[in-house]
C-alpha cells in the first residue's frame, strides 16, 4: 500500500524558509578541504552538522581520522556519523554525503559572495556548496525535522556518514568505512548517496554508475628563483615552456587521450549498451544550457553522453607557480606544477593508468633534452563504480520520484566521481543508490554554483518519500 505522505509533504512546504535558512548558515562556513587555511572551517562545519543532528535527537559521533597524509601539521576533519532510530522491526538505511566544498573566490568571477547564500527572483540559491553537497546533506536533516514536526513516524532507522575531505580524494575514509562496516554500519540494509545531479533541469534521475578519478601533478623546476625575462630570457631554460609542451601532449581537441595504452584499457561498448542511450531524456540543448555556450566537442546526444559516462576523459586544471594575475609581469617562474586528472571507466585499473601516465610524461620530457628537472606523481585516485539498478533500493527511489515529481526517473550513469561509493558497496555488501537533488545547471565546482529552491524543497520531500518506500519494498532484488 502506498504510504500517506501528505502530512510530511505539507510540513516540508511549511518549513521551506527555515530549511533555506539552515542552508544559508551552512554555506556561510567556508569548508574548503583543499585549503590548509580553511581547515578550521571544515572542522566548524562538522560541528554545525553534529549540532543540527543532535538537536533532532540523533546519536552523533565525530570520529577523528588522524593526520593528513603528506601534511603532518594538518589534522583530517572528522567523519560525522549518526544514528537516528534503533527499531529492529524497521529497515536501516545508511546515507552518505560530504560537508566540504571546492574553493571559491570572488576574483574567479562569482557574481555574488560565494559564502553568502543569495536567492534571486527565480528561486536560484547561489553559494558554494549549495548543490555540492550541503543542500543534499541538509535534505536528510530536514527530512528528520519535518517528520517530527508533522508527527509522522520515521519509517526507517537512519545511519549517517558525512565526511569532510571528499573534494580532496576522501583522504582516510576508505579505512574508516572498512573498519565500521561490521561495527557502526553493520545494520545497514542499503546505502543511499545524494551527491550528483539530474541530467537536465526537469526530470529526476537515479544513478547507477560513476567514473573514477586519478589526479596528477607534474612539477618542472630549474632556476633557483624566479628570474627577470629581459635579463635571462633566451639564456635560462624555462620550466614553464617545458610544462606547456608536456600538458599540450596529453589530450587532443576531440577529447582523445594521447597517452599510449590508456584507451586500450576501456571495456568495449556492446550493441546492447548502445540501445540504452536513445531513450534517455537529454538533448544537446540541455548540454548547451549547462555549459553556458555551444562549445561542445560532439554534435549528438549519444556521443555526448557516452563521452561523459562511458569513456575516460583527461582535463587540464591549472598551473601552480605560474603568473596568473591581471597585468603584464615579465617574470620567468622558477618552478611550476601542472595539474591534470583522468576520469576512469570500466575496466581501467588505477595502477596501470598511473604507470602509463608516468612513462609517457617522462619519455616526452626526455625528448625535449631540457636541463630542468621533472617530477610526476598521482595526488589521489578513486575507482569507478557500476551497480545493478534493478535492486529494491532503486525501485523504492523510483516510486518516490513518481510520487513527488509525477514522472518515472531516468536511469543514468555519471561522469563525476564519489570515491567511496565502491568502498561502501564492497565493505557493507549492500546495494548503493545515487539519488541526486540538484539539476544540470547548478554549476557544481564552477563559479555561481547554485541549487534551485524547488530542487531543495521537493528534493527534501523526495529523500523522505524514498525512506517510506524503502520501508515497504519487498527485499527480493
Ligand atoms: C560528484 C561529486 N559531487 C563530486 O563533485 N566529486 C568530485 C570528487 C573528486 C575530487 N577529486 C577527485 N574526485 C569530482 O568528481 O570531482
Ligand atoms: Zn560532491
Ligand atoms: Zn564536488
Amino acid at each position: 500500500m502506498a504510504p500517506n505522505l501528505e502530512p510530511y509533504f505539507k510540513e516540508v512546504d511549511a518549513s521551506a524558509d527555515s530549511f533555506i535558512d539552515r542552508l544559508r548558515r551552512a554555506v556561510a562556513i567556508p569548508s574548503v578541504s583543499a585549503s590548509d587555511e580553511n581547515r578550521k572551517d571544515v572542522f566548524a562545519m562538522a560541528d554545525f552538522l553534529a549540532n543540527e543532528l543532535t538537536r533532532l535527537g540523533a546519536e552523533v559521533q565525530k570520529r577523528p581520522l588522524g593526520k593528513q597524509p603528506g601534511k603532518p601539521h594538518l589534522e583530517l576533519p572528522p567523519v560525522v556519523i549518526a544514528r537516528y532510530g534503533n527499531d529492529s522491526k524497521k529497515r536501516t538505511i545508511l546515507v552518505y554525503g560530504h560537508y566540504d566544498v571546492q574553493p571559491a573566490l570572488m576574483e574567479d568571477g562569482w557574481a555574488t559572495q560565494p559564502f553568502d547564500l543569495t536567492v534571486d527572483e527565480k528561486g536560484r540559491m547561489f553559494g558554494r556548496g549549495s548543490t555540492d553537497d550541503k543542500g543534499p546533506v541538509l535534505g536528510w536533516v530536514n527530512a528528520i525535522e519535518a517528520h517530527q514536526k508533522a508527527g509522522v513516524e520515521f519509517p526507517v532507522n537512519l545511519l549517517c556518514c558525512f565526511e569532510g575531505m571528499e573534494e580532496y580524494g576522501s583522504e582516510g575514509l576508505d579505512d574508516f568505512i572498512n573498519a565500521e562496516a561490521k561495527q557502526f554500519f553493520k545494520d545497514a540494509d542499503a546505502v543511499c548517496i545524494s551527491d550528483n545531479y539530474w541530467l537536465g533541469t526537469e526530470k529526476p534521475c537515479l544513478t547507477y554508475g560513476l567514473r573514477g578519478c586519478n589526479y596528477y601533478s607534474v612539477e618542472v623546476k630549474g632556476p633557483a628563483q624566479d628570474l627577470h625575462s629581459g635579463v635571462f630570457g633566451g639564456s635560462a631554460q624555462e620550466p614553464m615552456t617545458d610544462l606547456m609542451y608536456l600538458l599540450s601532449r596529453l589530450v587532443d581537441q576531440k577529447g582523445k587521450i594521447q597517452i599510449p595504452g590508456i584507451n586500450e584499457l576501456v571495456a568495449p561498448v556492446t550493441e546492447e549498451e548502445k540501445k540504452l542511450y536513445p531513450d534517455i531524456s537529454y538533448s544537446m540543448e540541455n548540454l548547451y544550457e549547462s555549459i553556458g555556450s555551444k562549445t561542445s566537442i560532439f554534435e549528438t546526444k549519444d556521443e555526448t553522453l557516452m563521452a561523459r559516462w562511458r569513456f575516460p576523459s583527461l582535463s587540464v586544471h591549472g598551473v601552480e607557480g605560474a603568473f596568473s594575475a591581471p597585468g603584464a609581469k615579465t617574470v620567468i617562474p622558477s618552478k611550476v606544477i601542472g595539474k591534470f586528472s583522468i576520469r576512469t571507466v570500466p575496466n581501467m585499473d588505477s595502477n596501470e593508468v598511473n604507470e602509463l601516465v608516468f612513462k609517457y610524461i617522462k619519455d616526452e620530457f626526455k625528448k625535449l633534452g631540457s636541463k630542468n628537472t621533472l617530477d610526476v606523481s598521482c595526488q589521489h585516485d578513486g575507482k569507478w563504480w557500476v551497480a545493478s539498478p534493478f535492486h529494491w533500493n532503486f525501485k523504492a527511489a523510483a516510486k518516490a520520484v513518481k510520487e513527488v515529481f509525477g514522472v518515472q526517473p531516468d536511469m543514468t550513469r555519471e561522469g563525476g566521481s564519489i570515491p567511496v561509493t565502491l568502498t561502501f558497496e564492497q565493505a557493507t555488501g549492500k546495494n548503493v543508490l545515487l539519488l541526486p537533488m540538484g539539476s544540470s545547471t547548478d554549476g557544481a565546482h564552477s563559479i555561481n554554483e547554485k541549487l534551485d529552491r524547488r530542487n531543495y524543497i521537493e528534493g527534501t520531500k523526495l529523500l523522505g518519500a524514498y525512506l517510506h518506500y524503502v520501508a515497504e519494498e519487498e527485499m527480493a532484488a
